[in-house]
């Protein structure tokens, strides 16, 4: 296996970054696991680990695994239906991740957070400590929600307590220098490109303007956040001094071209 040159780095000498790997990434549109994707995922981070990073996995994606399942072909609206779900599809998600990673001889290990622990100084510095130790002995912490007892994600009512803002934080908390968005499209658009086919991609963002928020819409089939909290995730990093990268997640690899230097998706990057 090829590893990633530290010569290579970014400017900014990344060490450590979480990965952020929203549900259009593991499941396709029509409900089917991307198992070559997750291959691919787990092969880079492997590489990037073998090469000295730290990587740190946020992923979405319990609920998307667990339709697929259960064969239901669309989310219930109902709460406790869709907690049930994630019950299922994150030990299902950690079961494929789990084989994926092995491949390549990664050990992983699964965090489950509320947006509470982040409220406990207690909780959270044990979350801190757990993560530590698992880097140092280089094994890849795979984070996602509690979805089962957290409903803020679930209620579609609000447009916080997603994924992008929990890897926002992580990242924060973490003192991860980096934190790169895997989504089923490859920039951040003047507008949403599925509905305005004359909007143009945005290479490098230094400020979320409201333009900017105006231009975030809908969401992808199964997805919940859209590009608005990825947007917020953003300027939640820029505020604390780190960055965002948001590329497409079809071809995982392209985690290399970023940490590269190379420019590619969108770079979030205050002045
Ligand atoms: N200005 C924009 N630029 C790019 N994508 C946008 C924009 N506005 C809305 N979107 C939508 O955001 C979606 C990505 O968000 P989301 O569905 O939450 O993905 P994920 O599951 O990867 O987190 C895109 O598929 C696109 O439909
Ligand atoms: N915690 C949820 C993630 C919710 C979700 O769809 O998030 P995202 O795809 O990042 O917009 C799950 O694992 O299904």
């Amino acid at each position: 296996m090829s590893v990633v040159s530290k010569e290579h780095r970014n400017d900014n000498n990344w060490r450590r970054l979480v990965i952020k790997v929203g549900t259009s990434t593991i499941v396709d549109a029509k409900g089917e696991i991307k198992y070559p994707v997750i291959n691919r995922l787990s092969q880079t981070l492997t590489q990037l680990q073998k090469s000295g990073y730290e990587v740190i996995l946020v992923t979405s994606g319990a609920i998307g695994v667990a339709l697929q399942q259960m064969k239901i072909s669309q989310r219930p609206a109902d709460i406790p239906e869709q907690q049930a779900l994630a019950a299922i599809g994150q030990s299902y998600l950690m079961a494929i991740y789990n084989q994926s990673f092995a491949f390549y001889q990664q050990h992983v290990g699964q965090v489950l957070l509320t947006y509470d622990v982040f409220d406990n100084k207690l909780m959270l510095q044990h979350t801190i400590d757990a993560v530590d130790v698992m880097l140092a002995q280089r094994v890849i912490p795979i984070i996602n929600e509690n979805d089962v007892i957290a409903v803020d994600e679930l209620d579609h009512q609000h447009s916080f307590g997603d994924n992008d803002r929990l890897a926002a934080i992580v990242t924060h908390e973490t003192q991860a220098d980096s934190m790169i968005v895997l989504s089923d499209i490859d920039a951040l658009y003047t507008a949403n490109p599925f509905v305005d086919p004359t909007a143009q991609p945005i290479s490098l963002v230094s400020s979320i303007t409201q333009e900017l928020l105006d231009s975030a819409t809908g969401s992808s089939t199964l997805g919940t956040g859209g590009m608005l909290t990825k947007l917020k995730a953003a300027e939640y990093l820029m505020q604390q001094q780190r960055q965002m990268v948001l590329i497409n997640g079809a071809n995982p690899a392209t985690i290399l071209d970023v940490v590269q230097g190379k420019q590619v998706g969108t770079l979030f990057k205050g002045e």
